[in-house]
């Protein structure tokens, strides 16, 4: 059914549909990074598998998506609780670019104009997005994760411009977690992703697997990244990675706090913010439907 469709339905009409067994889902993207979501608001636990995610994600057989995400219900406090799974089936802790689409699709549901925040309970802890007038879409992200062993690397120290041997070859990486395991290395846009990529991913120094950036700097308030994300492969542009090279950058000493990240899939702005520790990531989130 297509978007349109979706959209202009009636939820008492997907309510039947759903008891039908069809599913009420509407694809969103931020920047091309591109997610199924699900009204899970009426149960505690995704109401589809893994494995079922894995085949909506295929683009020649599925829908076509780099994650499924779910709208549950609030705990603890929260409005709501977002769950991911990747394109791969597996479950992250977090998505950057899916909490953007994921505060636009509760608004579309729940009917919500202008500017509105929700509290969302995710596998980072909280995460607080804020629609802004623009429609575009400003999240505190939290506060990064640099102790090694938090960040998913077997390294016991924090791992800051360290040496880490890929395949014979040896790269300088600094590791930020944002919830999420991050390795970013600097001065190279990667190459061929699908070659490099996955030996990083796939390195038996991240136990969770990891995310792996290359990074670019231009100026000290302007950098270029490309992504190869674990279980997903190449994106066009990841939320938690350009808050993750901003913070590696600055810890590397190549920037400031408050940089445009420029993405395949376009930019983002992002703050780590010196008062409180957490960073903001402002960017766009739209339903694939242009
Ligand atoms: N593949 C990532 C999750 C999605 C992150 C990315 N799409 C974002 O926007 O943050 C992982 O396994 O950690």
């Amino acid at each position: 059914m297509s978007v349109e469709a979706v959209e202009k339905a009636s939820p008492a009409s997907f309510l039947d549909r759903r008891e039908a067994g069809f599913l009420h889902f509407v694809k969103y993207h931020g920047l091309g990074n591109d997610f199924i979501l699900v009204d899970n608001r009426d149960s505690s636990e995704p109401k589809i598998s893994p494995e079922q995610a894995a085949k909506l994600c295929d683009r020649n057989f599925g829908i076509g998506a780099d994650g499924v995400i779910f709208a549950l219900p609030g705990i603890n406090g929260t409005d709501y609780t977002m769950r991911i799974y990747n394109s791969d089936g597996s479950e992250p802790e977090m998505c950057g670019n899916g909490v953007r689409c994921f505060a636009r699709f509760i608004a579309e549901l729940e009917n919500l104009q202008g500017r509105h925040s929700f509290k969302v309970h995710t596998g980072a802890g909280l995460i607080i997005p804020e629609i802004q007038e623009d429609g575009k879409v400003k999240v505190d992200m939290g506060e990064p994760i640099l102790k090694a062993s938090d960040t998913a690397c077997k390294q016991d120290q924090s791992v800051v411009k360290s040496g880490l041997n890929v395949d014979g070859v040896t790269w300088n990486v600094t590791c930020v977690s944002m919830g999420n395991p991050h390795c970013i290395t600097f001065g190279t846009e990667g190459g061929q992703l699908a070659e490099i990529g996955p030996k990083f991913e796939n390195h038996e120094v991240f136990p969770a697997r990891t995310n792996t950036e290359f990074v670019q700097v231009f100026t000290h308030s302007h950098l270029k990244m490309r992504v190869w994300e674990r279980g997903a492969g190449a994106t066009l542009a990841c939320g938690t990675g350009a808050c993750a090279v901003v913070v590696a950058t600055v810890l590397e000493g190549r920037a400031e706090r408050n940089c445009t990240v420029d993405l395949p899939g376009g930019p983002l702005q992002i703050e780590w913010r010196e008062e409180n520790n957490h960073i903001y990531m402002t960017g766009p989130a739209e339903v694939n439907d242009s």
